[in-house]
């Protein structure tokens, strides 16, 4: 465990409001986040989803309401700010920068050094053992640490950036899920890093489109829908079908599923 014990709060959100463009893309919204816990925030397109992230993760100031980190209020001035406090964020695309080697990623800008100034240098073979001892943590073993980033897949990418959070002392974690598609393999890959986060105590905050996967790994579902909080419901509430039909949208889908298996029995079996 981190810092915090399974259950304390870590990150909490009072009558938070956001205001874009003319609309309220946050309105009155309450939520805790937990340690060692994973929260999926679900919602259709223009719920709210990357506004709240960008509350999070330092980016945006909301216009109402509080943020909390260990129950004091907070004002993050930046993305630098807000992981300086210890709540990183994985964002959907800009996890690495692409040229650098993997180990350049996960340092950046804070590489381990040797000797004293003005003698003082990179201690390479530590930067390279350290990159692979954390990716090996979260479930991602015998990576070359000198290959460029890109050569990594999204979700080994991704959990470079988890690794990075967890080495570097992170006490909250928010991730952009890609919208783009990956392979099962990939997500399974990003899905245990995501648990190695939850299992070391962060509070974990995931923002996904896919109500089957958020039920697979959430401990907790934030169900946002345009900018209000629709359902705040923990896996004892629901299974993956009622989060599906939460989800706007989702009735309509339901009504469809129902209508068809009525028609052709035959697709029950599916
Ligand atoms: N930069 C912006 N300028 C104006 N309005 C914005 C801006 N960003 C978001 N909005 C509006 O705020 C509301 C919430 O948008 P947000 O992008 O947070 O939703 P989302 O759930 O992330 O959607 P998606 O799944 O499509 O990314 C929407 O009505 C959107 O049109």
């Amino acid at each position: 465990m981190s810092d915090a014990s399974a259950g304390t709060t870590v990150l909490e959100l009072r009558n938070l409001g956001v205001h874009r463009g003319g609309v309220a893309a946050l309105h009155r919204v309450n939520a805790t986040f937990r340690a060692g816990e994973i929260t999926c925030v679900l919602g259709e397109n223009g719920a709210g989803k990357s506004t709240l992230v960008a509350v999070l993760s330092g980016l945006l100031r909301p216009d109402e309401g509080e943020l909390l980190l260990g129950g004091r209020p907070v004002t993050f001035r930046s993305a630098r700010a807000a992981r300086a406090a210890g709540v990183a964020t994985v964002w959907e695309d800009l996890a690495v920068a692409p040229l650098l080697s993997v180990w350049r990623n996960f340092f950046l800008g804070a590489e381990p050094t040797r000797g004293v100034w003005p003698l003082r240098r990179l201690d390479l073979d530590a930067a390279r053992e350290t990159t692979v001892r954390a990716l090996a943590r979260v479930g991602v073993p015998g990576i070359d640490p000198d290959r460029p980033a890109t050569a990594l897949r999204a979700g080994e990418r991704q959990s470079l950036a988890i690794a990075r959070a967890l080495h570097f002392g992170a006490r909250a974690l928010v991730i952009d899920e890609p919208t783009a598609p990956m392979t099962i393999a990939q997500h399974t890959v990003l899905a245990e890093a995501v648990l190695s986060a939850r299992d070391e105590g962060l509070a974990v905050v995931v923002v996904t489109h896919n109500p089957r996967y958020a039920h697979l790994i959430g401990d907790r579902f934030l169900l946002l829908a345009r900018g209000h909080v629709a359902g705040d419901l923990t896996r004892k509430d629901v299974d993956a079908d009622v989060l599906l039909r939460l989800m706007a949208g989702g009735r309509e889908l339901t009504a469809l599923t129902a209508r068809l298996r009525a028609l052709h029995p035959e697709l029950d079996e599916r």
